[in-house]
C-alpha cells in the first residue's frame, strides 16, 4: 500500500520521552473510512500515538501521512488546525464559559465559515448527538454523558476527513458507556470518517472498530480484523 492508498500511514515512528522509548519503529496503516480501536497495556504509548497523530507531538524518527500529504516527521511538521481533524478525549474539554450551542460552533468559527452555515451545521450536529434541546445550557448544567456528546458533536461539526478518540468513554458507566458507544459506531458509518479509537476496553474496541490494534513495547504486537459476529454495530 502506497502512502496516498490510505487514509493514515504510520511508517517508522520513533518517540521517546526525555530518552525513554515509547515508540520504537512503529508502522501502521489505516484505510479511508476505516475505524481502528487501539488496545493495549497502560503505558504502551496509545496516547502518545494519537498526539502525534493529532499534531501535538512531532515523531523524532519516521514520517506520518494523511492520504498523499506528509504532514509530519523529524524535520517538519503540520500544525493541529492544518490536519482537518476532529477529536474527543476523556475529559471532555469543553469551555466551561461558552454554551453548548458555543462549544459546537468553535471549530467552525476558527475557520471563519460565514454565521448563517454556522448556525445550520452547529443545529444538525447537536440534532444528530440528541442535543438539541440542550444548545443553549452550560456544560456545568449536564451531566458526564451529555458533556461528551458536546464533545462528540463538536469534533464532528465540521466534517474532518479523521476523526481521534482517547478513551471518550471511560469516566462513564457501564450502560451509558455501551449506549454511547453504539452511537458513536453508528456515526462513523453513517459519515464514513476515518476514526482511531483509544480505549481499555475490549468489548468498546469490538462494538466499534472495523480492525483492533495492540501495542506492545512501542510497536504493533497484533492485528486483529472484527466481524459483525464479534459485537460490531453493522
Ligand atoms: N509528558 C510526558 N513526559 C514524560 N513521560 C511521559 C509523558 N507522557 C507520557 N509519558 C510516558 O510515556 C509512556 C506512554 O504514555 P501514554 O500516555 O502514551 O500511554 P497509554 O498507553 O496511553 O497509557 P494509558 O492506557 O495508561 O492511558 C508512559 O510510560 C508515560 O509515563
Amino acid at each position: 500500500m502506497t502512502p496516498s492508498s490510505c487514509a493514515i500511514s504510520l511508517q517508522g515512528i520513533h518517540y521517546a520521552f526525555a530518552g525513554n522509548t515509547v515508540l520504537n519503529a512503529l508502522d501502521l496503516k489505516v484505510e479511508s473510512g476505516e475505524v481502528v480501536a487501539l488496545l493495549g497495556p497502560s503505558g504502551c504509548g496509545k496516547s502518545t500515538l494519537l498526539k502525534l497523530l493529532a499534531g501535538l507531538l512531532q515523531p523524532q524518527r519516521g514520517e506520518i501521512y494523511f492520504g498523499s500529504q506528509r504532514v509530519a516527521s523529524a524535520n517538519s511538521m503540520l500544525p493541529p488546525e492544518q490536519r482537518d481533524l476532529g477529536m474527543v478525549f476523556q475529559d471532555y474539554a469543553l469551555w466551561p464559559h461558552m454554551s453548548v450551542a458555543q462549544n459546537v460552533d468553535f471549530p467552525l468559527r476558527m475557520r471563519k465559515i460565514p454565521l448563517s452555515e454556522r448556525q445550520l451545521r452547529v443545529r444538525t450536529a447537536l440534532d444528530r448527538v440528541g442535543l438539541t434541546e440542550m444548545a443553549n445550557r452550560k456544560p456545568s448544567d449536564l451531566s458526564g454523558g451529555q458533556q461528551q456528546r458536546v464533545a462528540l458533536a463538536r469534533a464532528i461539526v465540521a466534517g474532518p476527513q479523521i476523526l481521534l478518540f482517547d478513551e471518550p468513554l471511560s469516566n462513564l458507566d457501564s450502560e451509558l458507556r455501551e449506549t454511547l458507544c453504539r452511537e458513536i459506531a453508528g456515526l462513523l458509518r453513517q459519515s464514513g470518517t476515518t476514526a482511531v479509537y483509544v480505549t481499555h476496553d475490549r468489548h468498546e474496541a469490538e462494538l466499534l472498530a472495523d480492525r483492533i490494534v495492540h501495542l506492545s513495547f512501542g510497536a504493533v504486537s497484533a492485528i486483529r480484523t472484527v466481524t459483525s459476529s464479534s459485537g460490531k454495530s453493522t
